[in-house]
């Protein structure tokens, strides 16, 4: 049964890959940018919430992952007090919930906002407090979502360790897993061994960014050397993977790896279209993952420079491979399935909210 746009909208969904800096609304980067005297890009004719919206979308569909990662020169720069990242992360969660999402782990880089004198620690606890007013507006709204930090440390720096330990003190009070981030060609997850295996001596989560804009050798060292629990992206798994003339589809050993144990694919499609890892939401690798049953998880990456949501990357792929509600329940179980939290937490939402609320939509008549 393909759904309506609306039914989309109103389906649960739950979203691992989401950047916090990468979400802004438009408006909240203008005032926040008048606020701290910061500059912002020069956009073609007035400078208004629309325009600079626009400018981030073209500046970000430059294919190329660096030329995208440069565009968050201009969100990591407004948040650089406890007020502004607690108002990015309060209105993150109040559009992710409006947009139907009941879980979200969101990532950022506490490293990348210290510049004004903030402690890694005071950028932890200042988007704990946006995500926990965010949630509670939420539920004023009508509305139940669940939230988590995933941390990020830059890959090309060299704060991973510290990080990692930041990520383990807050374990209990918010913070899910651990991610490494931005240009991935010349600096291997590897560089980053120190931190993984701390993490993991402390039994702790992770993912990495990883076989986005670049292949194989990144994926490999991720899952083999690192041990990454998911795999941010992952879009490349399909270099290992041969379709021959008669249909017949041949996984290399890595791919087969992935997919008999389970790893978690966040594949975030536009972001995807934008940086050059895949020509159009049509030709994407995720129509061919899904279809050998890997993983698959779908995610927004960037709202703001991909000008997207939840709801717009379901629609898309609705509208290009022709899925169904139970196609799109599938992503979201999956998506529950691999999420940081504890096992019967992930286990309760999935049987008490997201199965209920798929069976409800099937039922609706059709249009
Ligand atoms: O898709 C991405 N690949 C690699 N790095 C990314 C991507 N999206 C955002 N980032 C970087 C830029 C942000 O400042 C940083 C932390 O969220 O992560
Ligand atoms: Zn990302």
């Amino acid at each position: 049964m393909t759904p309506t746009l609306d039914q989309v909208r109103r389906a649960p969904k739950v979203l691992l890959h989401d950047h916090l800096d990468g979400g802004l609304r438009p408006q909240t980067v203008l005032e926040l940018a008048g606020e701290v005297g910061h500059q912002l890009p020069a956009v073609e004719g007035e400078l208004t919430a629309t325009s600079l919206g626009q400018w981030f979308a073209d500046a970000a569909d430059s294919g190329s992952l660096e030329r995208y990662l440069e565009t968050f020169d201009h969100t990591v720069g407004v948040m650089q007090t406890a007020s502004a990242i607690t108002r990015v992360a309060r209105e993150c969660v109040e559009d992710l919930a409006a947009d139907g999402v009941v879980y979200a782990e969101i990532r950022y880089a506490p490293e990348q906002h210290v510049e004004a004198g903030l402690s890694l620690d005071e950028v932890v606890a200042a988007v704990q407090e946006g995500f926990e007013q965010g949630v509670a507006a939420a539920a004023e709204a009508g509305r139940t979502i669940r939230v988590g930090q995933l941390l990020t440390a830059m890959r090309h720096a060299a704060r991973s360790m510290e990080i990692a330990e930041l990520a383990v003190a807050w374990r209990d009070r918010g913070v899910a897993g651990f991610d490494i981030a931005g240009a991935e060609a010349g600096y291997p997850p590897t560089r980053h061994l120190d931190a993984f295996e701390y993490l993991q001596r402390e039994n702790f989560h992770f993912t990495i960014h990883a076989g986005e804009a670049f292949g194989l050798p990144s994926i490999w060292q991720a899952i083999q050397w690192c041990g990454a629990d998911r795999l941010g992206h992952g879009v490349r798994i399909i270099d290992d993977i041969t379709v021959h003339d008669d249909g017949s589809v041949e996984l290399g050993r890595l791919a087969a790896y992935v997919r008999d144990k389970r790893i978690p694919l966040e594949m975030c499609p536009w972001s995807n279209v934008q940086t050059g890892a895949a020509a159009s939401i049509a030709e994407h690798p995720i129509g061919l993952l899904k279809d050998l049953r890997f993983r698959v998880t779908v995610n927004t990456d960037n709202r703001l420079m991909s000008g997207t949501s939840m709801t717009h990357e379901l629609w898309s792929l609705v509208e290009a491979f022709g899925y169904g509600l139970r196609d799109l329940e599938w992503f979201t179980v999956n998506a529950m399935k691999s999420s940081f939290l504890p096992f019967d937490e992930r286990f309760a939402l999935i049987s008490d909210v997201i199965k209920p609320a798929y069976a409800a939509l099937r039922e609706e008549p059709a249009e």
